[in-house]
């Protein structure tokens, strides 16, 4: 990925551009532009800033920190792992989503299909020849029917929000650290110590994540037999990951193939965060271009 013009805190700053501090945008290979705020004027995933809206996501955050434990994981991931709730194609799923909002996001109030055709549009401006980025942008959030009723209508903090690893000490990057404090886990020996259940370089395969919509979404094209590449599935899996893709944390327990796939996810969270606006894309023009990638990369009818 090419960046032509940078803020500081995305790296050096090449001579030509020295800009005023306010002026200054970060432009995507491709041209897509990073925006400085977000569409209610503040800064992305800003989780501060003193609203209602914050309020409520620290609540958010405060219900999921105290309840995503090893065990709980566990358990959804056996009991969602079979796929029985439900049979259809993704581009069905894409639609479901309609009725969707997502009470974690900062920066979001949108019906999460339009956040879907948002990040897969802006990657296909500046990625014109990866389809398969295309549609891992347009797939990433699918997960988020887990708060529907036929899917068990799940409470927010089990569906939506930053992941981050179970069975080991959680990271201080996590949004919110402070509410761990009350999760039992963070009194258990077995699981409080930085590699916990867990040995080195184990391969983040080998890691079971808080549950929520990224996992979820990850077994489900997993199961049906994908053949999105390695690099799809990992943006799928992880990009609620936050403290890993923005943080840096947990690196002791990446492989070297998640090395690799981590460049990518990346490249694909820029999208995911930045390309969230006011203008809604319209569905019924780019739904062919959609169909096409889902015919080449899954099959008809999923199990869900
Ligand atoms: O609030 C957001 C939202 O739920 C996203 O879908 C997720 O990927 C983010 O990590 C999360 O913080
Ligand atoms: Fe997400
Ligand atoms: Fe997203």
């Amino acid at each position: 990925m090419t960046i032509l013009v940078e803020q500081p805190e995305f790296g050096v700053e090449a001579e030509e551009n020295k800009v005023p501090v306010d002026e200054k945008e970060l432009v995507l290979d491709g041209g897509f532009v990073v925006p400085q705020i977000n569409s209610f004027g503040q800064t992305f995933r800003d989780y501060d800033v003193e609203s209602d809206r914050q309020q409520g996501m620290e609540n958010f955050y405060w219900i999921n920190h105290i309840n995503q434990t090893y065990g709980f994981v566990k358990k959804m991931r056996e009991e969602y792992g079979k796929l029985e709730r439900m049979e259809m194609s993704i581009w069905e799923c894409c639609e479901l989503l309609n009725e969707v909002v997502d009470e974690s996001d900062p920066d979001l109030d949108e019906p999460q299909i339009e956040h879907l055709l948002q990040t897969a549009e802006a990657i296909r401006k500046d990625y014109p020849n990866e389809d398969w980025l295309h549609l891992s942008g347009l797939i990433h959030d699918l997960g988020k029917v887990l708060l529907l009723p036929s899917f068990g209508g799940l409470p927010q903090w089990a569906v939506v929000g930053d992941t981050y690893p179970v069975g080991c000490a959680f990271d201080e990057s996590i949004v919110h650290h402070k509410y761990f404090k009350e999760n039992p886990d963070a009194n258990d020996p077995a699981y409080n110590t930085k590699y916990g259940v867990y040995s080195d370089r184990c391969g983040l395969r080998n890691v079971m994540m808080s549950w929520g919509h990224d996992d979820y979404m990850y077994l489900v094209a997993k199961e049906n037999k994908t053949t999105l590449p390695s690099a799809g599935l990992f943006i799928i899996r992880y990009h609620s990951f936050y403290a890993l893709h923005k943080s840096g944390a947990y690196k002791h327990l990446m492989n070297e193939e998640d090395v690799e796939n981590l460049k990518w996810l990346e490249i694909f969270n820029k999208y995911d965060l930045y390309s969230k606006s006011k203008v809604l894309i319209d569905v019924e023009k780019v739904k062919p271009y959609y169909i096409s990638l889902i015919e080449k990369y899954f099959p008809a009818k999923l199990k869900w």
